[in-house]
């Protein structure tokens, strides 16, 4: 369906030229000469997009923003303001317009703002849809938290650029294959979405699961295998905890973040995948380029678009609606009748660090829902050590026998705890300390 503009100004003369330039780009355009016609044209029927004029003969269009965006939110409002008046531009945005256009209007600027306006709405429609598809343990909550809200407009910003690869840096459990998935959603859903933690496999077979591999390549190499980055053609391929590639292999991810070209493991023929790049970690990759681990260069080729993800602690906004959905999602799991939280667990969701982010969150919640049988939720796990004594002994408290002791005994019986925690789990257990698997195990004092 084509897009509906309504062009609001009382410039006989120039309305209707403009109509007939849009209507030639194929819009459909209703016109109106003042606030009174434009209310008039809005009862009948709701524009996607509105060229507002701010002199008009019954009032300003920037005070009859607040009314339209009320009524029409999903409308994209274009403010025109008199030339070179940039805090009338400015308040015009701050009003909640999309864009805004200065006097003399060019034509040509106002198609292509008109053009770019509707097609952010076609993207936001398919994001609705895609959204909506998507499972519901990947559901991104809209964030109340300035910073988090930040780190998403960056996010929607740099969706729609073809090929450049994006970074997304934050710690363990904030969030970062959810973001990456909703990055995927935010190009409509278009071609799959796939995921390889390059910590999780041995280096040796991170080259073959990426790039894929020729028959006889190696030993086991008894056919020819397609590598994730084929796979992931027309999609998004999600690496994730990027700082542990492999020294050769960050080379050849370079070539082909560059050029979309590669070989698969043993063939010759150079290869192309048109597949969107989200890489992440939540190691310092500044360090791990100072400390020559990590390839500067290529640390430079994902940095041009980076997103940081702040920590749960620094979003506390978002901690009760986040529990609030989670428990929600958690329960319909569980089979369990939906259930809120006591006034104490509710300041307990308020002073907790949350370490281990939404991940711990989720654990913590998926822990009491299990357990706690009353009416609301106690989180009695949340309590700060130290605090108004539990009654009982917190099984999930951290305590250390007969102190002082060496510091890594103490790290690896902390280690062996958050293990316990995690009934055993031992990659959980090392995502949730934010620890490689290498570095997981010698702190458990069993490389
Ligand atoms: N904004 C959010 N809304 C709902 N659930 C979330 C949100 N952020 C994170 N989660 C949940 O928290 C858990 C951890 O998220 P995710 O795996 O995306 O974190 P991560 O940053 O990729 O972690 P890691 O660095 O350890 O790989 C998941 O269960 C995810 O569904």
């Amino acid at each position: 369906m084509s897009t509906h503009l309504l062009l609001v100004d009382d410039d006989r003369t120039f309305a209707a030229l403009a109509a007939t330039v849009l209507r030639q780009e194929g819009f459909r355009v209703t016109t109106a000469h003042s606030l009174h016609d434009a209310r008039a044209s809005l009862g009948r029927e709701a524009p996607d997009v509105v060229v507002l004029d701010r002199r008009l003969p019954d009032g300003d269009g920037i005070d009859f923003l607040p009314e339209l965006r009320t009524q029409f939110p999903d409308t994209a409002v274009l403010l025109v303001t008199a030339h070179g008046d940039i805090a009338s531009a400015v308040e015009a945005i701050k009003a909640g317009a999309r864009d805004y256009l200065s006097k003399p209007v060019e034509l040509d600027d106002l198609v292509l703002r008109a053009r770019r306006a509707a097609a952010d709405l076609q993207l936001h429609e398919r994001l609705r849809q895609a959204e909506s598809q998507l499972e519901g343990r990947h559901r991104l909550l809209r964030p109340r938290a300035p910073a988090m809200a930040a780190a998403l407009q960056m996010l929607e910003r740099i969706a729609t650029a073809p090929r450049s690869p994006v970074l997304l840096l934050g710690e363990t459990g904030v969030g970062k294959e959810v973001i990456a998935r909703h990055l995927h959603a935010l190009r409509g859903g278009q071609g799959p979405f796939v995921h390889i933690n390059c910590a999780a496999l041995p280096a040796t077979m991170v080259e073959s699961e990426l790039f894929g591999h020729e028959r006889g390549a190696f030993t086991d190499a008894r056919s020819a295998r397609r590598g994730l980055v084929e796979v992931a053609n027309g999609g998004v391929l999600f690496l994730d905890e990027v700082g542990e590639l492999p020294a050769g292999l960050q080379a050849k991810l370079l070539t082909f973040l560059d050029q979309g070209a590669f070989r698969r493991l043993g063939g010759t023929a150079e290869l192309h995948s048109t597949a969107r790049v989200v890489a992440a970690t939540n190691r310092d990759l500044n360090r791990e380029v100072a400390e020559g681990r990590f390839r500067e260069d290529l640390y430079f080729r994902l940095s041009v678009f980076r997103v940081d993800i702040p920590p749960l602690r620094e979003r506390r906004e978002d901690v009760l609606p986040l529990a609030e959905s989670l428990v929600a999602e958690l329960s319909a799991e569980l089979g369990r009748r939906p259930v809120g939280f006591s006034p104490a667990a509710v300041k307990r969701l308020e002073r907790y660090p949350f370490p281990g982010n939404v991940r711990e969150l989720r654990n913590v919640l998926e822990r009491a829902l299990v357990l706690e049988a009353g009416p609301a939720l106690e989180l009695q796990a949340l309590e700060p050590r130290g605090d108004a004594a539990p009654t009982a002994p917190d099984p999930n408290a951290f305590v250390v026998p007969g102190s002082p002791r060496p510091l890594e005994e103490v790290e690896r019986l902390y280690v062996r705890h958050v293990l316990g925690l995690l009934e055993g789990k031992r990659m959980e257990a090392a995502r949730a300390l934010g620890l490689s698997y290498p570095t997981f195990l010698k702190r458990l004092g069993e490389d």
